[in-house]
């Protein structure tokens, strides 16, 4: 397949990383509480795609809509700290019925909680990539949701969908499957149209899918807006998206089996392509490293690169800061998101992985950039 060319359901058979979002809508039953029997057959699917050798990623809302229920909330408050409040009441519930759910198939859960700033933060950024790469190397089943209880409203993504994109791109994941209370995305809200007809399938970046999607419901809150919005971020880095119903039985298995079901948006270019380019566009470089003819060829050959490679280090760049690489004739060779502040780097420069405990006192990564981080030029 080249470049520009789109990827259809194919994508999702192929897929070995899959980011799955189930909506406030759709968990909470319209409001009725948790709904336990529903999360144990998503679980179960889960557990399914991870026998296969799938990654998979859980992205998780209802905690909002849990505590509201805790707290015999009718309405949704819309006072940060009330959201805040009842967040944190229906986070723990919600945590505890995705472990006991997957503890039926000996699979371990992590709960991990972000904020918009960890994304945009580069050292945080860095720092929640590696932790949920470490889980998921681990075949942890990590559970995220937004760290409701912290934020505040400017920082706030504001609705899972954006978060799930966000953690798509961190982690290249193949797809984006976004589980909601309707079938797919319809060409006007069924909810008040009952003629609207569901989209099969489209291009993730294509205007006139924006225009169709309209708001969400009293539980949830983005509607199919953030959902498109979502595809076109998870686009970014090369991901397809599917939007389906969670009601549907076997949801999840069905759609990477590549049944034709919900609606399937299109990222432009082919994953590698597209992670790339998202990667190298992502941020200002900050810093320069000379490397010498040896690492050069290595990188070249998709190795990570070790300080040992490298003689010089200029620029001031914190751990997370995108980084040039230049060859000993000063020609850019790779750029990557650095493991390394620069002072750090100076001292481990030439120096062989295992010395870096002794110089530095503390061992961050063996690597000065990881090879999933580098984009050669
Ligand atoms: N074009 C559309 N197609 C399907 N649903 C739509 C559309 N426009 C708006 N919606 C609304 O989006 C809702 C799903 O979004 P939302 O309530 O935010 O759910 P979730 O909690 O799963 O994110 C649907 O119930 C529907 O009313
Ligand atoms: N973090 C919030 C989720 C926000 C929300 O409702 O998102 P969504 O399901 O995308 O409409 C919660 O757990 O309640």
């Amino acid at each position: 397949m080249s470049d520009e060319q789109g990827l259809g359901r194919e994508a999702l058979v192929q897929a070995r990383r899959v980011v799955i979002k189930i909506g406030s809508a759709l968990l909470t039953n319209d409001g009725r509480g948790l709904d336990e029997a529903a999360i144990g057959g998503w679980v179960d699917q889960v557990a399914a795609l991870h026998r296969r050798g799938i990654d998979v990623v859980l992205v998780s809302s209802g905690a909002v809509a849990a505590g509201m229920v805790r707290l015999g909330w009718q309405v949704r408050p819309s006072a940060v700290h009330e959201l805040q409040a009842a967040a944190a009441v229906g986070q723990n519930g919600l945590t505890q019925c995705y472990e006991q759910h997957f503890s039926r198939h000996g699979l371990v859960t992590a709960q991990v909680l972000l904020t918009h700033d960890d994304l945009s933060n580069r050292k945080r950024y860095l720092n929640a990539l590696s932790a949920l790469r470490t889980l998921v190397d681990l075949r942890v089943v990590p559970v995220i949701n937004e760290n409701d209880t912290v934020v505040t409203d400017e920082i706030r993504f504001g609705d899972n969908d954006t978060l799930g994109a966000l953690v798509a791109n961190l982690l290249e994941a193949d797809a984006l499957i976004i589980l909601t209370d309707q079938e797919g995305l319809f060409d006007a809200d069924p909810r008040h149209d009952p003629n609207a007809r569901l989209i099969s399938e489209g291009d993730a970046d294509d205007p006139a899918l924006a225009a169709v999607a309209g708001g969400g419901g009293a539980l949830g809150r983005g509607g199919m807006s953030t959902k498109v919005r979502a595809a076109t971020l998870a686009a970014r880095s090369g991901a397809v998206t599917a939007i389906a119903s969670g009601r549907q039985a076997n949801v999840i298995t069905r759609l990477v089996d590549g049944e034709t079901l919900g609606t399937l948006l299109r990222p432009k270019q082919a994953p590698m392509a597209a992670r790339k380019r998202w990667l190298a566009g992502q941020l200002q470089v900050r810093g320069r490293l000379t490397l010498d003819a040896g690492a050069v060829n290595v990188l070249r050959g998709q190795a990570s690169l070790l300080p040992v490679g490298v003689t010089a280090v200029s620029g001031s760049f914190v751990r997370g800061d995108m980084v040039v690489c230049v060859d000993e004739r000063g020609e850019p060779v790779a750029k990557g998101l650095v493991n390394y502040g620069a002072d750090d780097a100076r001292q481990l420069l030439g120096q062989p992985s295992h010395q870096i405990e002794a110089i530095l006192g503390y061992v961050e990564a063996p690597e000065l950039i990881h090879r999933d981080n580098l984009v050669v030029l």
